[in-house]
This record gives structure tokens, C-alpha cells and sequence, in this order.
């Protein structure tokens, strides 16, 4: 990237915090397509440099635009756009603030810190009438940002539905087809460069978590952080709850659901969470699979869109990084703006206990005479309708048949119930002689009859 254009066009500045995963394939098409992306913008992008930790490494970038002081680059006057990609919160968090008051355009990939401090970002944006991009922080290469922030300004989200992190989706994926290992399947997207530094965040849920809070708070106005959404990880799914799934054509998913809710005294809440579900194989999110994500949006006017799509890998995430990057840069050119962020509805986040919907209950319980009915009566006694019911002998191998009591399986899908009914009833079912133990509870989505 030259620093002037034949032309003489005034060069748009970038300062790359952090080049790891994302920021190594940003770096690389910045160069790759640097005619393009001037021609796209009208103007030549200069890169001015790369806040990096280990300053020995060869990169394949000039080593003097490297710096360990990423403070030192955000408010040069040759930048005009900070590109963060380094992750975590408490680190980028006064850096962003700093370019943002200081008139820089900011794009990021980095959902946990958005999901905690996009108010306080947006207003700094606000403050000197820069932009804030954050098209990567959620589902990738997914264009789903941009569509909500601008396409459906002017439609009234109802919900958001989808499976938005990659590394989950990956795991879960090769567990329902091959049986693969949960540990070497979380080893392989680590390497593959899907999770996270951390990747308890993605199989405990948070990334999700982070995700549901920013898709939340864009769909439905309010304000939504990732310590508001109800957050179950993929850790204790194991290869019998896929068994499960498969007896009933189903398929297992990390959901992130986000939905508007009616509340008994007539007002409207915000139900932001995420948690494994059964999803019928029927389902369009059911054939989503590997690294690849998917959301749904349900609105008024558009009806049911689905962005589908890779969300997660160094280079499907560039391409979201390089779009916000170019309309940055478009905008520094031609004094635009970025999409802004309203949280005028403000509305409420509803607590799990409004929820409702199906569950698939497994146990272990005596087989003789009076257990059925007596599970199907804490069922009744919690106001939880069964919808199905299916209980299997359990065979104990040789050497325990003479100490074994007789035991089955049972497993009972319910209709529609709220989450408070359903606890209090796995409650009072665990308290039963009968029922040796809950192996597992998941809930039923993607189902729309009751
Ligand atoms: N990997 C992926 O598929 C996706 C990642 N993201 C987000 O993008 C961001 C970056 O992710 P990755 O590239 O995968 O992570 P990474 O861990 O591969 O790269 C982060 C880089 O930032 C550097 N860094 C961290 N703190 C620094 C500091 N104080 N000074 C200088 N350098 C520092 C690290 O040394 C590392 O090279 C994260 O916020 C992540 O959540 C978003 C979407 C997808
Ligand atoms: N670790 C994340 C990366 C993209 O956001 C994921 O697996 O989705
Ligand atoms: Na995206």
C-alpha cells in the first residue's frame, strides 16, 4: 500500500491492533487487493501499523510498522481507521475509546468486548462523529450485522434465531456424525484457528452468550449485555443424548435464541438465550454443520430471512473485517457514517422463567410395577404435559446381573411447559426412590407445534 496516489488522493490510514488468526489474513488481502480495494473506496489504503506482542517474529510485514505500544498507534494523525483484533476486554477497551475520541473509525471483531461496552463505544463514536464496525464480532463472514444495523432498520424484529459459533458447531457436528471425541474435536478446531484464546468461552457458551446479547440489543432496540442472556455451554452432551436425537430424527445444536416476549401484564420483555437444543433434522439449522454458522431473523414486514454462511476461521472473518474496513475508509473519503446504535425501546430482558417451550427428559429409573405412573404424575402435579413417552430395559453386563436391580431407560418429550414447571418437576422426580438419577435434560426447538 503506497502512501500517495498518482493522483495525489489523500492515502486512508489503518493501524492493525493485534495480528493473529484474523488480523494475519486482514494484513494479507489489505496487500493481496490493495488496487481493488482503492479503486472501492477512492482512496489507497496505507497501512501505518501492527501492534503485535512478539516483535521478533517475521510476519511478512515491514518490521518497522510493528510496535508492542498498540497505545502508540490509536491517536497518530495518519490513522484514520484502528482495526482491532486482538481480543479480550480489558485491553482494547481504553484503546477503542482513545481512537474513538480522537475522531478514529473503529472496526472490530471482538464480541466480548462489544457485548459488555457497545454503549459507551457508541457514544464515544458519536462524540467526534466517527464509526464503530463490528460486522466480524458476530457469525463471521456473515453479512448479519449490516443487514440488521441498516436493511431491516425499518422493520420490527420479532426474533432471532441461529447457531453462531463455529467451534460448538464443529464439536457437535462431528459427535452426531462420527462419534468424534469431544476433546480431540476441541484440539482440531483450536488448531483450525476457530475457538477462542480461551475456548472454554466457546464450549461453556460465552462467545454464544456475547453474540445473543449484540444481535439482541441491534434486533430489538434495547439494551442487552452477555451477563443478561441465559448461558448453558456444550460440555456435559454426551454420545447418548446424539442416540437420543437420532430415535427422534433429530439433530443437536448450540442455539442462540433472541426473542421478544409477551408478558401476562401486556408489555413486551427481551428473552436473549443460549443453551444445546434438539433441532428436528426437518429444521434448516439442522444441516448447518462444521465451522459453519446460520441465522434466522422472523420480522413483520420481511417475514423469516437466513443468513448462512463460515463464522469462524482467520480468512471467512477477514472478509467481514476488509468490508467494514472499506466502508470505514469510504467514509473518512466522502465525511459518511456508519449505521448508528438505538436502544430507544429499551426494553426489559426477560428472566428464563418466562420462557417456555419443549424438553426431552432422560432418567434412570426401577423397573417394576407403579414407576411410570408415579413419573407421569409429577409430570401432571407441575402442569407439564407429556407428549411422548419411551422406556427401554437397561442391560448391565455379566459380572453385575446378580446384584443389579431391574432398570430402564425412560425418556419423556413434553409439550410446551415453562421453564419454572419444568425445573420443579426434574426437582421432585430427583427427590423419587424410583428414579435413580436425571441423565440428562434438553430442550426441543425449531418445533412450532405446541
Ligand atoms: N478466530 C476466529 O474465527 C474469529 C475471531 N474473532 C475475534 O477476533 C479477535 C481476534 O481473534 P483471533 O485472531 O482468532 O485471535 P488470536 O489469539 O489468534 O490473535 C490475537 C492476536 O492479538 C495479539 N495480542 C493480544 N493482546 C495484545 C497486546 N496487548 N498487544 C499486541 N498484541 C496483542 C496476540 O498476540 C495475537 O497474536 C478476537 O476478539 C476474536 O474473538 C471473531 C470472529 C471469528
Ligand atoms: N471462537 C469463535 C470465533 C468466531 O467468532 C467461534 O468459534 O465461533
Ligand atoms: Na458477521
Amino acid at each position: 500500500m503506497s502512501d500517495a496516489t498518482a493522483s495525489g488522493v489523500r492515502p486512508v490510514g489503518v493501524a492493525v491492533l493485534g495480528m493473529g488468526t484474523v488480523g494475519t489474513e486482514v494484513i494479507r488481502y489489505m496487500t493481496e487487493n490493495a488496487e481493488a480495494l482503492a479503486a472501492r473506496i477512492g482512496a489507497p489504503l496505507a497501512l501505518r501499523g501492527v501492534a503485535v506482542r512478539d516483535l521478533t517474529r517475521d510476519r511478512g510485514v515491514d518490521p518497522e510498522l510493528l510496535t508492542a505500544d498498540p497505545a502508540s498507534l490509536v491517536s497518530r494523525e495518519d490513522v484514520d481507521v484502528v482495526v482491532e483484533l486482538m481480543g479480550g476486554i480489558d485491553v482494547p477497551r481504553p484503546l477503542l475509546l482513545e481512537a474513538l475520541r480522537h475522531g478514529k473509525a473503529v472496526v472490530t471483531a471482538n464480541k466480548a468486548l462489544l457485548a459488555e461496552y457497545t454503549d459507551e463505544l457508541a457514544e464515544a463514536a458519536d462524540s467526534t462523529r466517527t464509526d464503530l464496525y463490528f460486522e466480524a464480532a458476530v457469525a463471521g463472514a456473515i453479512p448479519v450485522i449490516g443487514p440488521l444495523r441498516r436493511s431491516m432498520a425499518g422493520d420490527q424484529v420479532e426474533r432471532v434465531l441461529g447457531i453462531v459459533n463455529g467451534t460448538t458447531n464443529y464439536i457437535l457436528s462431528a459427535m452426531g456424525s462420527t462419534g468424534a471425541d469431544y476433546a480431540e474435536t476441541l484440539a482440531e478446531a483450536s488448531r483450525l484457528g476457530y475457538a477462542e484464546a480461551d475456548p472454554t468461552a466457546d464450549v461453556e457458551g460465552y462467545d454464544a452468550a456475547a453474540k445473543a446479547a449484540i444481535l439482541a440489543s441491534i434486533a430489538f432496540h434495547s439494551r442487552v449485555t452477555a451477563g443478561d442472556v441465559y448461558r448453558e455451554g456444550i460440555s456435559r452432551i454426551s454420545p447418548d443424548d446424539f442416540a437420543s436425537a437420532r430415535d427422534m430424527d433429530c439433530t443437536i445444536k448450540l442455539l442462540a435464541i433472541c426473542e421478544k416476549l409477551q408478558r401476562e401484564d401486556g408489555t413486551e420483555a427481551v428473552s436473549a438465550r443460549v443453551y444445546p437444543a434438539l433441532l428436528p433434522n426437518t429444521h434448516p439449522l439442522a444441516t448447518v454443520n462444521g465451522a459453519f454458522n446460520a441465522v434466522v431473523v422472523e420480522a413483520e414486514a420481511a417475514g423469516r430471512l437466513m443468513f448462512y454462511g463460515q463464522g469462524a476461521g482467520g480468512s471467512p472473518t477477514a472478509s467481514a473485517v476488509l468490508g467494514d474496513m472499506v466502508a470505514a475508509a469510504r467514509n473518512k473519503v466522502d465525511s459518511g457514517r456508519a449505521p448508528g446504535e438505538s436502544t430507544y425501546a429499551a426494553l426489559p430482558v426477560a428472566s428464563m422463567d418466562e420462557v417456555s417451550t419443549r424438553y426431552h427428559v432422560r432418567m434412570r429409573v426401577a423397573d417394576k410395577p407403579g414407576v411410570l405412573a408415579l413419573v407421569a404424575a409429577e409430570f401432571s402435579r407441575h402442569g407439564v404435559s407429556i407428549a411422548q413417552v419411551r422406556q427401554t430395559e437397561v442391560e448391565f453386563p455379566e459380572s453385575e446381573m446378580d446384584d443389579a436391580e431391574p432398570t430402564a431407560e425412560l425418556t419423556v418429550l413434553t409439550h410446551r411447559a415453562s421453564e419454572r414447571a419444568l425445573a420443579d418437576t426434574v426437582a421432585a422426580l430427583s427427590d423419587q426412590d424410583a428414579v435413580s438419577v436425571i441423565t440428562s435434560v434438553i430442550r426441543l426447538e425449531g418445533v412450532d407445534t405446541e
